[in-house]
Formats: C-alpha cells, structure tokens, sequence
C-alpha cells in the first residue's frame, strides 16, 4: 500500500466544508494522495467514436458499461456528465462521481476555429444534484483550451468553478490542453509545465494534461518539469488511445515514479475492453497507483492471478 498521507485543506474551504473536504479527498484517494480517475466523458468529447467500431468489444457500446466497470472495479472516482450521472447514479451508489460541467465536441477542428467550452452545468447545480440524489458526488472537473483565443473566458469559469467546489467541500480537477491557432506544439514539455502552474494558480486540488512528448527524450522524464511546476497541485495524466496494457502499465509506472505524477485520469484505455477486462484493468492500474505495486505485480491482476 502506498504511505497514508496527511491532508492539507486549502484556505478557500470554509469551516463549515473542512469536513466534507476531508471525507471527500480521501475517499477518491484511497487515503493515499494519489488520484485514479477513471474518465468516461468522452460521449461528449469525441461523440460516439471511442464507444463503436472496429476493435471496441460491443460492451462499450451501451452507456451503462462505464457505469458497471466503475461499479465492479476498484477505481479512485468516475468522471462524467451530469446527465449520465442522474440516469444510471442511482443503481449505482456506491461510486464515487466527479461531475464533468463543461464538454465540447470534435466537429468543429482546431483549425476552423479556436476551442472553447463553456459550462454547461454550474457548481450550484452539481452541490443541488448531490444533496438531493444522496449520491456519491466528491468532485468537479473543468477543461481549459490554454492559448485559445477564448481562454479568457474558460480561466475566469474555472476559478471561479475552484472557489465555488472548495465552498462546498468538493475536489476539483482541471483538465489543461494547450490548444489553438497560438499552440504549435500541444505536447512541448515547457508548455504543460506552463499549464499545470496554471492549475496551481487557479487553486485546483488536481489538474490532468496530456503528458509532454519529444522526440528521442523519455516521457516521463520529460513530466517532472511540470510536477515542479504544480507544486501542491497534484498532476494526472491523460491515458491516451488504447495500447497493449503492458505499454500502458509501464508508462503510468514511470509517470509516477520519475515523472512525478500522483495518479492517473484513463478512459479509452479501460472501457474499450470487455466488462471482464476492464475492470481487470481498473485493478492493475489501481494496484500501481494506490498501492505501489510494479509492474509486474499489476499485469497478474491484469491476467486475473
Ligand atoms: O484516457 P482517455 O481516453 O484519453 O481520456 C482522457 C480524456 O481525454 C479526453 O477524451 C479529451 O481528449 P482530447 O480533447 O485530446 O481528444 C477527455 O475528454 C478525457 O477525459
């Protein structure tokens, strides 16, 4: 099991949420500071293309599988619209959620025009949803296009989203992509650094990047400038398109052993698999990042030993 850590409430939560704070960080942590964020917005994000198609098994075609894979599986918390959350939260209670208040589409390219995404559910709905629903609500997230011509707009929604959550004793996490016409390369190392210091500034508990990538240097190298950059806010990594699970498992491994990262925020990686291997997955990808396990010790949870 990775060390129990102590946890340090942020000034911006009152009294009255310190509490609430509490109970919400260490039940997505498992206790352990580390966040495993399974990530099951993408419905919205790229419509239905990760969810039907050549290689996905069928069992991902139908809303619900995220639901019984977070269920079933031993995960941190389960990210998603608030829609989805009312429609299948109740016959499945027990999860933990972090509601997803604003998502775009892919339709429109980076290349007909910056991306922006505003909210499309607020704080105070989400605090409402919760305490009328009795569900497991700990968090919100919020996407950031950094160097959009629109980023204006999308940094005053996400402050003011930390302040509000932290109001309410609610963890947030900030999803932080360079993207537009000013962003030559998403992936520059520098430049996630730029965004997790960001993250940092607006306040949030974690932020998720894409992690950096060059040429010839290792990725995981490559990420510690941008935990550095996070300081007290923890970084997560974005899992990507499907690869083989040892490639997947390694690469997380390394992001948080030498690139610094406390956990992980993965979608495609884990749904697009049978109910039975995904929740394999969530379970090898927990024991790596709740429990310190290697890797070796995650692909034979992964293999059902
Ligand atoms: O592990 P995955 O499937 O990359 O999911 C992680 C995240 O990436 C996204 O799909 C968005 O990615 P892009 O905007 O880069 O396409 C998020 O919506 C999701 O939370």
């Amino acid at each position: 099991m990775s060390s129990q850590v102590s946890i340090s409430v942020p000034a911006d939560v009152p009294e009255t949420a310190r509490e609430t704070y509490i109970q919400n960080i260490t039940a997505i942590t498992h206790g352990t500071g580390r966040l495993m964020l399974f990530a099951g917005d993408q419905k919205v994000e790229h419509l239905n293309d990760d969810f039907y198609g050549e290689g996905i098994p069928t069992d991902d075609a139908d809303p619900e599988h995220l639901f019984r894979v977070a269920k079933q599986g031993r995960i941190g918390v389960f990210a998603t619209q608030i829609g989805l959350v009312a429609r299948y939260g109740p016959d499945y209670s027990e999860v933990p959620y972090l509601v997803k208040l604003n998502s775009k589409t892919h339709l429109v390219k980076t290349a007909q025009k910056d991306p922006v995404s505003p909210l499309l559910t607020t704080v105070e709905q989400v605090v409402r949803f919760r305490d009328q629903s009795g569900l497991k609500i700990a968090g919100v997230g919020y996407t950031i296009y950094l160097g959009s011509e629109f980023e204006d707009r999308m940094l005053k929604e996400a402050a003011e989203v930390v302040n509000e959550a932290h109001q309410h004793g609610l963890i947030t996490v900030l999803w932080i992509y360079p993207r537009g016409a000013a962003v030559k390369d998403e992936k520059d190392s520098h430049l996630i650094a730029g965004a997790t210091g960001v993250a940092a500034c607006l306040g949030s508990d974690f932020v998720k990047v894409n992690a950096p990538k060059k040429e010839g240097a290792s990725a995981a190298d490559l990420l510690k400038e941008a935990t550095l950059a996070a300081g007290r806010t923890s970084v997560v990594c974005a899992g990507g398109s499907s690869v083989d699970e040892e490639t997947f498992l390694k690469q997380l491994y390394d992001q948080i052993h030498t690139g610094g990262a406390r956990g992980n925020a993965t979608g495609r990686n884990i749904h697009q698999k049978s109910l039975d291997e995904a929740v394999r997955m969530c379970n090898a990808i927990s024991a790596i990042t709740l429990d310190d396990a290697s890797v070796e010790d995650a692909l034979a949870l992964l293999k059902g030993n």
